[in-house]
């Protein structure tokens, strides 16, 4: 069975768009994401559209603030600041990868943390660490969401998460752990990793590897989810992590790229975004 995070997102964004309408009535505006995309990236230009497009399409107030490649560290800290200081800024994201002469982690740690809703402050990170409430990154939150969708169990399984970028890899690993599955993290120097991945009841994998998961690779039934978003080097399509031809008539349930991972990637800004507001209007 494919896992459609296309269609899940529909649902969420339905009722989202009615809880926006009872916010506004309740507080009078409706939440505001800012999103600040530096240079001309064709992947970041086509993310945030999406994401700005998504919260228009629910109601929310969004604003692209667009930076050339040579802004200076200082002036984007300083953009920060001032989005910090704004009353009607309820959520702040910096679209990532930034130009390598700008420290992303200076950046994102000048965020107001309540305000981050990408998850990705030093004190949020910290909080998902000691499960603590805070504002949780969009894409692991957004795997979790999907496994529950499925009616998948998750406590005492067998997950394995490949991958350990700060962004996906670890904190989908913890999202697990909290779930109750026992969690194996899995990478490039992982030895005999086909062997590690067949014990695997939930395999997550995020190693930014077109079709890196073959067939051999995958516990007959299990539930796979592909974070990958790559070009197939030999077709030029868009492809994930997972050979998905492959893999599927071993899988149990299996998402696609694109329709899988991406789109809970955008709806959960949008949750996000949503629990910011609420927070910073109850005080
Ligand atoms: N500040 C952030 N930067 C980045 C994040 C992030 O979560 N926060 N994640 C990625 C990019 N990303 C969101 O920003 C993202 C990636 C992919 C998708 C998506 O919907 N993918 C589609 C296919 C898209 C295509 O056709 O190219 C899919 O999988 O169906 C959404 C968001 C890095 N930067």
């Amino acid at each position: 069975m494919v896992i459609s995070g296309k269609e899940l997102s529909m649902e969420m964004k339905r009722q989202m768009a009615v809880r926006v309408k009872e916010l506004e009535q309740k507080y009078g505006r409706v939440p505001h994401l800012v999103v600040v995309l530096v240079g001309e990236d064709p992947g970041s230009v086509s993310y945030v559209a999406g994401k700005a497009k998504a919260a228009d399409e629910i109601g929310i107030r969004n604003t692209t603030i667009r930076r050339p490649e040579t802004i200076t560290e200082a002036e984007m800290l300083a953009l920060i600041e001032e989005l910090n200081a704004d009353k009607e800024v309820d959520g702040i994201l910096v679209q990532l990868p930034l130009p390598k002469h700008i420290d992303s982690d200076k950046v994102i740690a000048a965020i107001d943390r309540g305000k981050d809703v990408d998850g990705f402050h030093p004190l949020n990170v910290a909080s998902l660490w000691l499960r603590q409430e805070c504002l949780l990154p969009c894409t692991p939150k957004g795997i979790i969401r999907l496994l529950k969708s499925t009616g998948t169990e998750i406590a005492g399984k067998r997950a394995v998460v490949i991958g350990r970028s700060n962004i996906v890899g670890l904190p989908v690993a913890k999202l697990l752990l909290d779930e109750n599955a026992t969690v194996t993290i899995a990478h490039s120097r992982t030895k005999n990793l086909p062997e590690v991945t067949r014990e695997a009841d939930i395999l997550v994998v995020a190693i930014g590897r077109p079709k890196f998961v073959t067939a051999d690779m995958v516990k007959p039934g299990a539930v796979v989810i592909d974070v990958g978003v790559n070009r197939d080097p030999e077709t030029g399509k868009l492809c994930g992590d997972v050979d998905f031809a492959a893999c599927e008539p071993v899988a149990g349930m299996i998402t696609k790229v694109p329709g899988g991972v991406g789109p809970m990637t955008i709806t959960i800004l949008l949750e996000n975004t949503i629990e910011a507001f609420e927070r910073r209007m109850r005080g």
